[in-house]
């Protein structure tokens, strides 16, 4: 049986008060082909293990470490400087997660694959006689895995249905890139390492040697860095594009506060930029990256509202009951949003109201994404640096012309791309 629940009232007791009594369900086995044992899939001791691990990564002396985002982001702002001077239009949701696959890979597993520069560098050079694989063949992998994945995540029970030769085989052109890593971390394990910086992977190798467990544990965070990120800047291009007051009044912000260079870009004075952090939330807000969610009961429940005849009273769970929670039905309810629960309006956040239960873009309780620090300052960072480097962004006319259309795998994306050009200041 399943629930449908929107009410925060009840999302809080799945996530936080009740959440011994609820477990990922079906998850691992759904998502066990490509993940196999990881932060994402595990629950219970597994879980905790993976997220103590993981949690001195995202320490906010590492979060805060701004320089290896400089180069990237450079290399980014000097393509679409490039690509926008050829007059046509092209699509910056797919450099974005260049970008956000670039840096993923440096701050977990201390080199960057660099598919910015290079998409077609062969990311496989010492796995003998099998074949090459590169950034550009991962992404392609790696995109259609993740449809798969949403489709055996919807289907239930039925989840197995979906897999087939194609699914097999970009599974293994996916492990084949992350395995670079792996070996590279393996064979540098006993090495003396740079004090004070923290890489996951390597930290892996202290724990096992076990390449297949260090390259699971890898591939989840992997999975988590890149394609979140890239969709959050690419829906925050899209709604400046279409909205003008509000990319001017953000530009205005920027080089108010930051100018036009990059030395007074820090995590501090990104997160007191609060036009900036308004503009962010309210894009997460109507377009959450992770728009739907799911959890099962593993005993005997109940939820705290929804029954009774005018739905106040709790709602009996019984063992095995999946509740699914949509966050993007929450995001834009009139209840908690106003009327204009459905229009692009930054301004709203410093109307004085305090939301909680009701505003989940990272989720919430002892789940909640350990990355979004790291997010926000990715997404901040590279704004800024956006509208330090262009004065306007145009969109496509067929884009500009019609409504956003969402693509929904396991995250969120804008359909067909961001299609834009971008105007030097
Ligand atoms: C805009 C960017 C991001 C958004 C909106 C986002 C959102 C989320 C959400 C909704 C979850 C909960 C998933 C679930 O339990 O079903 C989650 C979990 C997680 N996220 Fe993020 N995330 C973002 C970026 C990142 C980044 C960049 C990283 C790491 C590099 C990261 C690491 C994680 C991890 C490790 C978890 C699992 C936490 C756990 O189960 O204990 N996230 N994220």
């Amino acid at each position: 049986m399943n629930i449908l629940t929107i009410h925060p009232e009840n999302i809080k007791a799945i996530l936080a008060t009740n959440f011994k009594d609820y477990s990922l369900g079906l998850r691992y086995k759904q998502f066990l082909p490509l993940l196999g044992d990881g932060i994402f899939t595990l629950s219970g001791s597994g879980w905790k293990h993976s997220r103590a691990m993981l949690r001195p990564q995202f320490s906010r002396e590492q979060v805060s470490q701004l320089e290896s985002l400089n180069d990237h982001v450079s290399t980014l702002l000097t393509i679409f400087k490039e690509k926008s001077q050829t007059g046509q239009y092209f699509d910056a949701q797919k450099l974005f997660h260049n970008l956000t696959l670039d840096t993923a890979t440096e701050f977990l597993f201390g080199e960057s694959c660099n598919s910015l520069n290079n998409e077609s560098r062969d990311m496989n050079p010492t796995a003998g006689s099998s074949a090459p694989v590169s950034a550009a063949d991962f992404a392609d992998s790696f995109n259609y895995c993740l449809t798969v994945l949403a489709l055996r995540s919807q289907a239930g029970y039925f989840y197995w249905l979906f897999s087939g030769r194609k699914f097999i085989s970009g599974v293994k052109t996916c492990k084949a890139f992350v395995d670079y890593f792996v070996r590279r971390a393996l064979r540098t394990a006993d090495e003396k390492k740079e004090e004070g910086r923290y890489i996951f992977i390597e930290e892996l190798t202290k724990e096992t040697r076990d390449a297949t467990i260090i390259r699971d544990q890898s591939f989840n965070i992997l999975l988590a860095g890149r394609d979140t990120t890239a969709s959050l800047l690419s829906y925050i291009t899209y709604y400046l594009a279409r909205d003008k007051r509000v990319l001017n009044k953000l530009r205005e912000v920027v080089l108010e506060e930051f100018g036009t260079e990059i030395d007074n870009l820090t995590f501090e004075s990104l997160k007191r930029c609060t036009y900036l952090n308004h503009v962010i939330n309210e894009v997460l807000r109507l377009n959450p990256i992770v728009p739907l969610n799911f959890r099962s009961a593993v005993r005997d429940t109940i939820l705290p509202v929804g029954g009774g005849p005018d739905e106040s009273q709790p709602v009996f769970v019984e063992k095995g009951t999946q509740i699914v929670y949509s966050v993007y039905a929450l995001h834009r309810n009139p209840k908690y949003w106003g009327e204009d629960a459905e229009e692009f309006r930054p301004e709203r956040w410093s109307e004085g109201k305090i939301h909680n239960w009701d505003f989940l873009p990272f989720n919430g309780g002892p789940r909640i994404c350990l990355g979004q620090q790291f997010a926000l300052t990715e997404t901040s960072y590279t704004v800024v640096r956006v509208l330090q480097t262009f004065k306007d962004i145009n969109l496509a006319p067929d884009q500009l012309n019609s409504k956003l259309l969402n693509n929904s795998s396991l995250t969120s994306s804008v359909a067909n791309g961001v299609r834009a050009i971008f105007t030097p200041a």
